[in-house]
């Protein structure tokens, strides 16, 4: 048995419509499935708990939705200890990307239907688990103040929310101001006068594919850390497009940093966020919780994710 989590309106109304296309899917396949539709992430844990209670023996819990929507249902599968499954239809869909799942809906369904399971690791910290990253300082005010803007519901409307964030990191680069920044990881502590952004990631991309720690591997036990400091405003634009490709970590205002344990004190207040959702301000300590969440992806991605193993059933 599947349970399909669906949040209609993720990626702009893109759930609702990739759910259509499911459950086209899935009866033509005869397969046995529940859903539940869930309205905000207040309250998603206990629906998604009282849900799974119903039966012993589910295959997977698959979301249809984005980063967000996953993660507002991460307590839930690892509390009843059921394995996730995805089907992107977010914006950003960044946790797609780091298991390989594709982005298509029909191969997705394949890969939560018929794929293995790893076991990956979670961000824990005082505001919950996160499976992608946390990001804090430059990064994290762009989100905010693409969601606080005019421009948003403005390019949602016309089909180009992508567009949104561009304009967010101009309007967030002209106002932004770096501030000295506090990074312990695993107790080494190091400060940096100016950063712009922290941000400590178990996959290697947010952001709809920045592949902010492109070495970031989600089985590894080990958290994965960028420091952006030191730099131009000027710079810091010109770091943006290499950030596609991974290029920045050679930079010489770019620190790389890995281990278990990390937490981030900027000296003012600083937004976050956390597989996109906010974080709040105050400072983060954040832990790796090795093997927390079992993650289906697809056969093809097995040389990626060599950790892969059959999926059981989970009660
Ligand atoms: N379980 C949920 N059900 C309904 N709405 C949710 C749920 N979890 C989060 N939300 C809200 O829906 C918004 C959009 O969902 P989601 O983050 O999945 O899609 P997105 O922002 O389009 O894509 P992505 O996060 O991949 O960039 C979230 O920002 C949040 O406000």
């Amino acid at each position: 048995m599947y349970l399909f989590i669906i949040n209609p309106r993720s990626g702009g109304g893109s759930g609702q419509r990739t759910w259509q296309a499911v459950e086209t899917l899935l009866k033509r396949r005869n397969i046995a499935y529940e859903t539940l539709f869930t309205k905000s992430a207040a309250g998603a844990e206990e629906a998604v708990c009282g849900a799974l209670s119903r039966h012993e023996a589910w295959e997977a819990a698959v979301v249809v939705g984005g980063d967000g929507t996953i993660h507002s249902v991460l307590g839930a599968l690892q509390r009843m200890n059921v394995p996730l499954a995805v089907i992107p239809a977010g914006s950003g869909n960044d946790t797609a990307r780091g298991f390989g799942i594709p982005l298509a809906t029909g191969a997705a369904l394949d890969a939560a239907l018929t794929g293995r399971c790893t076991a990956a690791d979670l961000l824990s910290g005082a505001d919950g688990l996160t499976l992608t990253a946390v990001a804090s300082g430059f990064d994290a005010q762009v989100a905010a103040n693409v969601n606080a803007s005019r421009y948003k519901r403005l390019c949602n409307a016309i089909g180009a929310g992508q567009l949104a964030y561009l304009f967010g990191i101009v309007h967030t680069l002209m106002t932004f101001k770096p501030c000295r920044v506090s990074v312990a990881c695993d107790g080494r502590e190091d400060v940096y006068e100016t950063a712009w952004l922290v941000s400590v990631c178990n996959l290697p991309s947010y952001g709809g594919g920045l592949l902010i720690c492109p070495q970031a591997k989600a089985d590894d036990g080990l958290l994965d850390v960028c420091v952006v400091h030191g730099c131009s405003r000027w710079q810091l634009l010109r770091l943006f497009p290499t950030v596609f490709k991974g290029r920045h970590v050679t930079l010489p205002f770019v620190t790389m940093l890995r281990g278990r344990c990390v937490s981030v004190r900027f000296a003012e207040a600083r937004h976050a966020i956390g597989d996109g959702e906010s974080l709040g301000t105050g400072p983060l300590a954040v832990r790796c919780e090795p093997g927390a969440l079992k993650v289906r992806f697809p056969q093809a991605a097995l040389l990626a994710l060599p950790a892969g193993s059959p999926c059981h059933a989970s009660g």
